[in-house]
């Protein structure tokens, strides 16, 4: 079984504008709510593929119980802890000329509430996939991922992580099967740009030898890059397509490479599965559905 873990969900607010005009008032022409958050949406896509996950992390308050409606209405399963104070976040999407993004802070995770998570965590058995994916809420130190990494060493539970900074950094140390940094964040953790493709492999090295066991670079429109556990190499473009909306491409690109991973065991198909879904997140309004990801499949080598 998949679990997925989403410490700061979000209801995502998606508004489209003809264009947005700083200090002035603005009328949508369209808007739409959306359940989010990095882990939720890779259970989302998981579930479309017909790879069935369960969504664990915090809810709070009448957002929080939105979010749970929304996901058990397209029938997808969450173990939620339930906050006792404080609202899930609602973050802010705007389409205009550009893509701008305001994600909140969310609410505070107490201790008991992260000892609950802990708690489900140890529930998880040999062969399990654990993916962690997004920012640490209030109250939760930046090492919260490497925690929990530490908590089930030894347990034989392959994890993925995707993250930024010290959340991802911290969790190096214990093996992690997948990390998968978007150009931005790689380019933070090494504290350089990266502006060949010569310096992004350097980078997908760099993670490697910090732990990563294979690292999947993504690289929005330019697609991606992977360097798998043996050391190969393989570096896909992305399909060409209109982009509707690429909140959550890289969501749908780790649940592609874990559907692709089940299905077929090879690193290089796993990727063509990432891509194809990534990329057909970009080109729908929300995330992609089965039909979507497999018109692109078809398109890739
Ligand atoms: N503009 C785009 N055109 C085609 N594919 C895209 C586009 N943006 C994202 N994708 C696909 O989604 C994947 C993840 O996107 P990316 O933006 O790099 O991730 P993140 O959402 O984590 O920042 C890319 O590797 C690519 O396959
Ligand atoms: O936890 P963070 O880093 O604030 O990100 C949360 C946001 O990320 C998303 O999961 C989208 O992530 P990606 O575009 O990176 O795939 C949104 O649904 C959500 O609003």
């Amino acid at each position: 079984m998949i679990y997925t873990v989403t410490c700061n969900p979000a209801l995502d607010y998606v508004v489209a504008l003809d264009c947005l005009r700083v200090g002035a008032l603005n009328r949508a022409s369209a808007s739409e709510v959306q359940p989010g958050g990095k882990g939720i949406n890779v259970t989302t896509v998981l579930h479309r593929l017909g790879v069935e996950s369960t969504a664990l992390g915090f809810v709070g308050g009448f957002t929080g119980r939105a979010l749970e409606e929304a996901l058990a209405g397209q029938g997808i399963r969450t173990d939620f802890i339930v906050l006792t104070h404080g609202l899930t976040r609602i973050n802010i999407k705007i389409k205009a000329e550009k893509e701008s993004e305001i994600n909140d802070s969310g609410p505070v995770v107490d201790e008991g509430a992260w000892s609950a998570l802990e708690a489900r965590l140890l529930g998880l058995k040999r062969g399990d996939v654990l993916v962690l994916s997004g920012s640490a809420p209030s109250g939760v130190p930046s090492d919260c991922y490497g925690r929990l990494l530490a908590l089930l060493a030894g347990r034989g539970v392959e994890a993925v992580v995707d993250a930024s900074g010290p959340l991802l950094l911290e969790a190096l140390r214990y093996r992690p099967f997948l990390v998968k940094p978007n150009r931005q964040e790689l380019e933070e953790l090494m504290g350089e740009t990266l502006s060949d493709e010569a310096a992004l492999v350097r980078g997908a090295y760099w993670l490697r030898e910090k732990g990563a066991r294979s690292v999947l670079v993504s690289l929005a429109g330019e697609g991606s890059l992977l360097l798998d556990e043996a050391g190969g190499l393989h570096r896909r473009g992305a399909p060409r397509g209109t982009v509707r909306n690429s909140v959550g491409a890289g969501d749908a690109m780790v649940a592609g490479f874990l559907a692709g991973w089940q299905r077929t065991g090879d690193y290089d198909q796993a990727h063509r599965w990432g891509v194809a879904a990534g990329s057909a997140a970009a080109f729908s309004t929300g995330l992609p559905s089965a039909r979507d990801v497999a018109a692109l499949l078809a398109e890739l080598p």
